[in-house]
């Protein structure tokens, strides 16, 4: 007998495998020996696929019947149970006990006749033949004494023996490696059968190897014959005995332990290094005997004392294990014996087991007989789970391991490079993207300071053409600078830029500047050498503007002063036009009564409706507060009005009125009429005609200067290219009939911003009244129109020009421009009741549709104005009406072009002290 070197390898209880994966069920449904008929068919592949599969199944039980042996046919013993079939054992006894079933079932029974070998390879192999597979398998022989269990595990573990090298012998492509070790268990002390004078073995659990015999020697099996010589030592070690029963007894429990250990040739990628361990025990229980029947006594008895006692233990186990009603957290007493507990995993654990119990069928072993069925019967619905062991050694694992690092850092190796590659790329291409944003930025610096120096220039040159142009500041005439707004261009624009409003910002100012801030600054962004053309002539008009201005003003000054030496003045005007309201309330009475009185008889009811008004009238313009407070002018006006009403009624009465000696109100020039002493009226006529020339002069160059600040404005939203601004340029029309329609469109679109533009309502009328189709006309209604889609593409809803804008002027926002409206409105309702008759307004009223009794006829009438851009006959209304309110044309029609100053800003309601001022000051805007 050779001794494993290495006294570490214990006879364990594989309760689990080292090394284990996965726990579902063997496909192949058992042992590729076995009866099924897989084993030998099983590949490379069914066995990598078998790993770690488990397979839950009972106890396969079987008994074996012993024939008769000559003692107890000499004893006249007789058979007291019957093999019913080959799975049924029948009790032949008439009167059976009540407690015990008459017949009992098993997996296989055989019969006396029946030979070891079949009962092998019926009730064994398959099971045995699991631990070429990995699974852990046991079987043992249990029944009384001298049943026949010795005598069949000999014949078993030989078979067994046959088979597993035989199964080697077929599987060159697999290692096998077959360990032997065996102990007794004798007075519940087990002992190593190869090595007896080892001592008693210590059994020991083992967290991760279950039950674990120390110091066990196990015995590396080279061949069949080898395996059979150590079965022979062990027999030669075991405790036997003679008892009354059986002259060979063994007296002790025997396991022999075959640990078979398979791993493929082929390495197998997947699992390298792989093994299968099991181990396979063959377990020849002591049999169970009784002191009656054995006359036992002394050592005998104390052996039948202490094997009863263990086989109790098993007993239990298995009735407890068998129960299917049982918790799972029942306890299994598998340590109350060393047999129970060396057993344990093939009593309900890893492993696959089978039983073989032994029985005579001598009615004098009665009753140990049905014990041994009863206790097979529980045998019977144990279950175990036996598992495909899978165990690495530590050269291999050592092996993988390697493998495994070698992997890793290859892998890690790659994601280095990898990520550094990255890395690599993406500061290249991060390099790239600020040198490009190096360059961009370089080329907006030396933009921008090209703009600025571009910028310096324009501003030294500006600077120097101021110097030249305006080193000696106009001084306003004192009506003149009664009102600031009155200014010229330049002098505004320059007023404007010392104003606090708006600073220039310096050079450096510019600088620190980001560029887009630079380039939101409209006036003062880098324009385009188009644009800079542009502003020049711009400049070059404001410049010619100005001088006329100067001419213009020169001129008014002479007027005024002449005017203010020979007009009246306010006060005198109003002492005048009371007066004037006394004597026209006499001459009413007057008439009214020789009317009443005269030749002609009683007034018509036209007439008397007539006097009744022109009665209240007067009542009201003589009231003190009219008088004091009111408009000296607008009193002239209606007093005018009344006389001519007057005039007519005395005509129709036969009186000439006094008040129609003059022919002032007939000559067309109302406004020297009446208080203008008849010595001053050439000179101020000369003086009006002059400065009537130099308005048409300076509105020509105004509009002249729109267009090209339109053009500037245009250039600079498209890019400020050459074509564009040629593509922008007002075209002139070129046939009359090509102009006649398109004046009609442009009109209409003119019509519609100034609704969208709330723009003013004088305005409007103003412009409908004056460009009537003229192809002269044509500049005009271009600018407007230009003018009023900026307003609205810029959504400035305002009255003021895109020039203003230019200037950085404040804009109006739409809600002021509709207030600014509301107001013009409101002013329409008092003209109406100041600047029209009663009868006049009734007029009015039919015209515009309102009923008379109408309350607050008036303000509806003002805010019907203007409010259908549609309907040219309202369009026509509405100018008319305001013309008329305002003023704004003389006895004999509408002011002359040159009177309408494109200011783009509704008249204010202020009235001056004298109306000449008004009528020469013009903005220039
Ligand atoms: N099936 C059988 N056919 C013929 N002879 C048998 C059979 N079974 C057992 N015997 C014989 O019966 C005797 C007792 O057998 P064995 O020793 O195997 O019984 P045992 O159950 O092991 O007894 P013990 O428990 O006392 O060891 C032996 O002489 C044996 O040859």
């Amino acid at each position: 007998m050779s001794e494993d070197s290495s006294d570490s390898t214990a006879f364990s209880s594989p309760a689990e495998p080292e090394v284990t994966s996965g726990d579902s069920p063997d496909p192949s449904g058992g042992s590729p020996l076995g009866m099924g008929g897989s084993g030998d068919s099983d590949s490379e592949d069914s066995w990598c696929d078998r790993i770690g599969s488990s397979n839950e199944e009972k106890i396969n039980v079987s008994v074996r019947i012993r024939p008769l042996n000559s003692k107890e046919i000499s004893n006249n013993d007789y058979p007291v149970w019957d093999c019913t079939d080959l799975k049924t054992i029948t009790c032949l006894y008439t009167r059976p006990d009540r407690n015990y079933p008459q017949s009992y079932v098993f997996d296989r029974v055989f019969r006396q006749e029946n030979g070891t070998r079949e009962v092998y390879e019926k009730g064994a192999k398959e099971v045995t033949l699991s631990a070429l597979s990995g699974k852990n398998a046991t079987i043992f022989a249990y029944g009384q004494t001298c049943s026949g269990k010795t005598y069949t595990m000999n014949g078993i573990t030989e078979y067994a023996a046959d088979d597993i090298f035989n199964y080697i012998k077929q599987h060159d492509d697999h290692v096998f490696l077959i360990k032997f070790s065996a102990l007794e268990i004798y007075n519940e002390v087990a002992t190593d059968l190869l090595n007896p004078g080892s001592g008693p073995l210590r059994i020991m659990d083992d967290p991760e190897r279950g039950t674990v015999i120390e110091k066990l020697v196990e015995e590396i099996v080279k061949d069949k014959d080898h395996l059979l010589s150590l079965l022979s030592i062990c027999e030669d070690h075991r405790q036997v005995g003679e008892t009354v029963m059986n002259d060979i007894s063994s007296r002790s429990h025997q396991i022999i332990r075959l640990t078979i250990e398979r791993s493929s040739r082929v390495v197998c990628d997947e699992r390298p290094g792989k093994s299968l361990v099991a181990a396979l025990n063959f377990v020849d229980l002591a049999g169970s005997e009784r002191a009656s029947l054995t006359h036992s006594e002394g050592t005998t008895l104390k052996e039948g004392c202490y094997i009863n006692r263990s086989l109790l233990s098993l007993s239990t186990v298995i009735r407890k294990l068998s129960d299917p009603n049982r918790p799972r957290s029942t306890h299994i007493p598998y340590r109350e014996s060393k047999l129970t507990r060396i057993l344990s995993n093939a009593l309900g654990g890893n492993a696959r087991t089978a039983i073989i119990c032994t029985m005579s069928l001598s009615n004098r072993h009665f009753e140990q007989t049905r014990n041994t069925l009863f206790f097979a019967s529980c045998a019977k619905e144990v279950t175990t789970r036996a598992q495909v062991n899978v165990v690495i050694s530590d050269k291999d694992l050592i092996k993988q391991l390697k493998k495994e690092v070698a992997l890793l850092e290859a892998q890690l190796r790659r994601s280095s490079v990898s990520s550094q590659n990255s890395v690599d790329s993406m500061l290249m291409e991060k390099d790239l993207q600020i040198r490009k944003m190096k360059d961009e930025l370089d080329k907006a610096f030396r933009q921008r300071d090209s703009a600025l120096s571009e910028l310096d220039v324009c501003r030294k040159e500006r600077d120097e053409f101021r110097r030249q142009s305006f080193g000696v500041i106009h001084t306003p005439s004192p009506t003149a600078a009664a009102s600031d707004r009155h200014m010229f261009g330049r002098q505004s624009y320059d007023a404007q830029r010392k104003s606090s409003r708006w600073k220039e910002p310096t050079a450096n100012e510019l600088r620190q500047q980001p560029l887009e801030d630079i380039k939101s600054r409209f006036a003062e962004k880098q324009v385009t050498q188009a644009s800079a053309v542009l502003l020049e002539e711009i400049y070059k008009l404001e410049h010619l503007q100005s001088e006329l201005a100067k001419d213009a003003n020169r001129a008014l000054e002479v007027v005024q002063k002449e005017v203010e030496c020979l007009c009246l003045t306010q006060t005198d005007m109003n002492q005048e036009a009371a007066q004037s309201v006394a004597k026209l309330q006499a001459e009413i009475n007057e008439i009214y009564e020789s009317r009443v009185t005269g030749a002609k008889g009683a007034l018509s009811d036209e007439e008397n409706r007539k006097f009744c008004s022109l009665k209240e009238d007067i009542q009201r313009i003589a009231s003190e507060e009219n008088l004091r407070t009111g408009d000296a002018e607008t009193i002239q006006d209606m007093l005018q009005d009344m006389r001519i009403a007057l005039g007519e009624l005395a005509i129709t009465s036969g009186q000439e009125s006094s008040t129609q000696n003059g022919a002032t109100h007939t000559n067309g020039e109302f406004i020297i009429d009446g208080f203008t002493p008849p010595e001053a009226q050439e000179s101020i006529r000369s003086v009006y005609a002059y400065v009537t020339d130099m308005k048409e002069r300076i509105n020509k160059l105004q509009y002249q200067k729109q267009l090209l600040l339109h053009r500037v404005m245009d250039l600079e939203s498209n890019g400020g290219t050459v074509g564009d601004a040629e593509t922008m340029a007002i075209t002139l029309p070129t046939s009359p009939e090509k102009w006649k329609s398109e004046f009609q469109t442009k009109q209409k679109q003119i019509f519609e911003l100034w609704d969208i533009c709330y723009v003013s309502i004088i305005h409007r009328s103003q412009f409908y009244l004056l460009f009537r189709g003229d192809p002269a006309d044509a500049i005009y209604i271009e600018v407007e129109l230009r003018r009023l889609t900026w307003l609205k593409d810029n959504q400035c809803v305002t009255n003021k020009s895109p020039v203003a804008f230019l200037r950085g002027e404040q804009l109006s926002s739409p809600a002021s421009s509709l207030r600014a409206l509301k107001r013009e409105r409101e002013s329409m309702v008092r003209y109406l009741n100041t600047r029209l008759s009663a009868a006049q307004r009734e007029e009015v009223y039919k015209q515009w549709g309102i009923p008379l009794d109408t309350k607050q006829r008036k303000m509806k009438l003002a805010n019907m104005i203007w409010t259908n851009w549609e309907d040219e006959q309202h369009i026509k209304m509405s100018a008319e009406l305001v013309a008329r309110l305002v003023t704004l044309w003389n006895r004999n029609g509408p002011v002359s072009k040159e009177m309408f100053q494109l200011s783009f800003t509704p008249p204010t309601n202020e009235r001056s002290t004298f109306r000449l001022s008004n009528l020469f000051s013009f903005r220039a805007t």
